[in-house]
């Protein structure tokens, strides 16, 4: 089984939590769209000590920081859902996505056409700010209409009781991880969280 990680919008951790998900399982690392630089590959290789994570190439490196659709134009490519293939591996891949689920990728196409597209077990990283409630349920309202499985929730952040337990009591969705407000992101703090994390996958590390 791979894993998509996406978040409720862009900065919310996505690359944090891919970097503690390989941890935890070993898996390889994929991050199909890459719209500005640093590239959050080069963040995953500095964060991992594992030595089995194999991290892919991307499969469209943008230059401009902004959203896919709109970088591409400034690249002069057309993103084309039918160019994303899942690398070639025998290990499990953490796949990340860019910005939150309704992302564009060109005129027609958003992450989540991609999400469906690469059949992964979706993985929401949703961090606690003020607004986040909203945001949260309305990215689940987004994958749930489509029919995607959601493997549960990642908070992020300062911990906000009300809102961690309205968004699991309302979606139905397990929390698989809390990662708090950290003063620096270290690969020993990414150790840290994946050993945590680790447990609530070993029936399907074990299946595999
Ligand atoms: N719990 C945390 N404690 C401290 N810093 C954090 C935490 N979570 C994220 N950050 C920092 O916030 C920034 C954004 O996080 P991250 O790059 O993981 O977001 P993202 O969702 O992957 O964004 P993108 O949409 O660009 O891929 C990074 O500098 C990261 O190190
Ligand atoms: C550049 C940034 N870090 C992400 N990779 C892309 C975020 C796209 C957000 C688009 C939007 O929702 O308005
Ligand atoms: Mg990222």
């Amino acid at each position: 089984m791979n894993y998509f990680v996406t978040g409720i919008d862009t900065d919310s951790g996505k690359t944090l939590a891919s970097a503690i998900l390989c941890e935890a399982l070993k898996a390889d690392y994929w991050k199909p769209i890459q719209s500005g630089y640093p590239r959050d590959s080069e963040t995953i290789e500095s964060l991992i000590t594992n030595r089995v994570t194999v991290v892919h190439p991307e499969t469209y490196l943008l230059k401009t920081p902004a959203s896919p659709h709109a970088s591409a134009k400034i690249d002069e490519v057309e993103i084309n859902l039918e160019r994303f293939i899942i690398p070639k591996t025998e290990n499990r891949i953490v796949i990340e996505g860019a910005g939150g689920c309704l992302v564009p990728l060109n005129d027609n196409t958003l992450i989540v056409d991609l999400m469906a597209k690469l059949n992964s077990e979706i993985i929401l990283v949703a961090d606690l700010y003020l607004g986040s409630i909203n945001h949260t349920l309305l990215t689940i309202e987004a994958l749930m209409k489509r029919k995607l499985r959601i493997k549960g929730i990642i908070f992020n952040g300062e911990e906000n009781i009300e809102s961690q337990n309205f968004i699991t009591h309302y979606s139905k969705l397990p929390t698989l991880l809390h990662i708090r407000k950290e003063k620096t992101i270290t690969p020993e703090i990414v150790k840290h969280y994946a050993e945590r994390i680790a447990p609530l996958f070993y029936e399907s590390t074990n299946a595999r």
